[in-house]
């Protein structure tokens, strides 16, 4: 169980997080939803310690985690890998080696040097290429991938962290509907695997096909926090304000108005 206690996380005048407190049971597929500037990355960004809290509390199984140092912090973002919305793959290495690269943290640095993987982290790699269903890319350049593809090669080299978690932050809002709904069905298998999933996304419609449990966010605020069928229009105006409602629900304007190809328990989706 990951707990999130009166979290404030402040940049200068900027509250950008504003006393938030969420329980998030192992094995939750949680999407984050609000307008640009909500505090959506910041909040992500403090559960992997990629940013500290200004105040609050997180822990995760009983361990402060928002106070770690060292290799105990290490440890812990490795137990929660993060996934972006730029990929951030070395373009000109192969997607394998890219992949291996999610094992460094925690190999000896010498290694890591000589850029030396063993057999068994290279058989680890391909595994998780194959379960993204794109092992054979495995000896192409990063940058000669599809969005999706490299979308897929940053969750499998998350994946050879053997994450508890993986905090996705709006994965899929460079892809186009069909690379979208790939990554959105990958990371969707991954938590039927028992990994947490959290996901910030920008609109609604993906995170009611896709998500268990929605976090509605407005000027680092929680100001919903419930189940797809609870997310009404007038919860939806809250998240995004009256002006916002159409960005929310308008394809036009949005990558992701897509569905998943089967989802794993009866969720509302309201795409066509
Ligand atoms: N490093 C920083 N320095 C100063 N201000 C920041 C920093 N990071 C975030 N902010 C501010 O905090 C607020 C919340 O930003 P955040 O990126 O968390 O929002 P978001 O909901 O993820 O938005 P987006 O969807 O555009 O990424 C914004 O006003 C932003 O400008």
């Amino acid at each position: 169980m990951l707990r999130i206690m009166n979290v404030s996380r402040r940049f200068g005048d900027k509250l950008a997080v504003n006393g938030v407190s969420l329980d998030i049971p192992q094995g939750q597929m949680v999407g984050i939803i609000g307008r640009s500037g909500a505090g959506k990355s910041t909040l992500l960004r403090m559960i992997n310690r990629l940013a500290d809290v200004s105040s609050g509390h997180m822990e995760c199984d009983g361990v402060r985690t928002s106070e770690l140092r060292g290799q105990a912090l290490r440890s812990w973002q490795r137990d929660c890998a993060m996934i972006f919305q730029q990929f951030n793959l070395v373009p000109r290495l192969d997607v394998i080696t890219n992949v291996m690269l999610g094992r460094l943290n925690g190999r000896n640095p010498l290694l890591n040097l000589l850029g030396l993987f063993s057999g068994d982290e290279q058989l680890a790699a391909l595994k998780a290429l194959e379960r993204l269903d794109i092992a054979p890319t495995a000896m192409q350049w990063a940058q000669t991938l599809s969005g999706g593809q490299q979308q897929r090669v940053a969750i499998a080299r998350a994946l050879m962290q053997n994450p508890k978690m993986i905090l996705a932050d709006e994965p899929i809002a460079s892809l186009d509907p069909r690379n979208a709904q790939i990554v959105m069905d990958s990371l969707r298998d991954i938590n039927a695997d028992g990994i947490t999933v959290i996901t910030n996304l920008h609109t609604l419609d993906t995170a009611r096909a896709y998500c268990e449990r929605i976090v509605g966010m407005a000027a680092g605020k929680v100001v919903f926090d419930g189940t797809p069928d609870e997310l009404t229009t007038d919860v939806a105006r809250t998240i995004y304000g009256a002006d916002g409602l159409k960005e929310a629900f308008s394809e036009a304007l949005t990558s992701t108005s897509i569905s998943p190809l089967s989802i794993k328990s009866p969720v509302a989706s309201t795409a066509p």
